[in-house]
């Protein structure tokens, strides 16, 4: 596992603390869903906000590439936010839902209600990010602590063209850990290169890596502002829940 100068959790004690946090701690996934996706777009607001919040036509489109688990679930709660607020066009590739879990069929129904498009294949993908000046940031809700190499189809296809073109295309902001890296042990062969990685609750082992290819223009937050301090103290994070401020959801590392 990497070595790292802040406090991390491994992918063992993040689902360790998740579980926790859901039995003895009484809160439910939609809840805290709710707030790490807050954080998700706050996040994104701040680092690259709106050029207009005023008309549509001048909105900035989003491309939010939804997994098939929580960290697409915060992705979903996330591009609703910034469709709310304004300025922002939310498009979603969202290859793999679960019909069986009621939580993410309300959440893209409420996305459907808002007008948010869905593109279904990696060629639409690809295509959409071919025209220039065309989309302006990707949100990449992909895989969190729970992925597990190697990337499977059709997942693989496009993590490998981000990772292959990721000079030319644009931002990507990661949410949790960048999709397709090994949560404690970092990149693999194929390495998608975020210019922001939002670490929820704690950053993972692997953000270490984020942060040492850091340059000026890569930025690193922590959001999931729902633990207390007694679960802090339990798993050794108590000093970066610290760094949150007053009302501050967010906080930039
Ligand atoms: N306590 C926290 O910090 C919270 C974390 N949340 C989010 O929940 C995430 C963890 O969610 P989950 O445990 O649902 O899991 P993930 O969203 O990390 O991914 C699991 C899903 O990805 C699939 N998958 C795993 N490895 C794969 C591979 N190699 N190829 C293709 N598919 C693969 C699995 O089949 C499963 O459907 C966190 O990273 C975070 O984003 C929040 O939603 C709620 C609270
Ligand atoms: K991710």
């Amino acid at each position: 596992m990497i070595r790292s100068t802040f406090k991390t959790l491994s992918a063992k004690a993040a689902s360790q603390l998740d579980q926790e946090l859901m039995s003895t701690g009484a809160f439910s996934i939609d809840q805290l869903m709710e707030l790490a996706g807050l954080a998700v777009a706050q996040a994104v607001y701040k680092q690259y906000p709106p050029t207009s919040t005023s008309s549509s036509s001048s909105s900035q489109k989003v491309l939010v590439l939804v997994g098939p688990g929580n960290n697409g679930g915060d992705g979903l709660v996330a591009a609703r936010h910034l469709k709310l607020w304004g300025g922002y066009d939310p498009i979603l590739y969202y290859p793999k839902k679960s019909s069986k879990n009621q939580l993410y069929t309300n959440l893209l129904t409420q996305l459907v209600d808002l007008e948010v498009p869905e593109i279904s294949t990696v060629d639409e993908v690809k295509h959409l990010l071919s025209v220039s000046n065309n989309v302006k940031l990707i949100i990449d809700a992909l895989f969190g602590f729970s992925f597990k190499p190697p990337i499977r189809e059709p997942f693989l296809e496009l993590i490998t063209y981000l990772s292959e073109n990721h000079t030319t295309i644009v931002p990507i902001v990661s949410i949790d850990i960048p999709s397709g890296w090994d949560v404690d042990n970092g990149p693999g062969e194929i390495d998608i290169n975020p210019t922001m990685l939002i670490s929820l609750t704690a950053p993972k082992p692997c953000a270490a890596k984020f942060i040492e290819s850091s340059s000026p223009d890569k930025s690193h937050y922590l959001g999931g502002r729902f633990i207390n301090q007694k679960i802090a103290k339990k798993y050794d994070i108590e000093d970066l829940i610290q760094k949150y401020k007053d009302d501050q959801l967010i906080v930039k590392l």
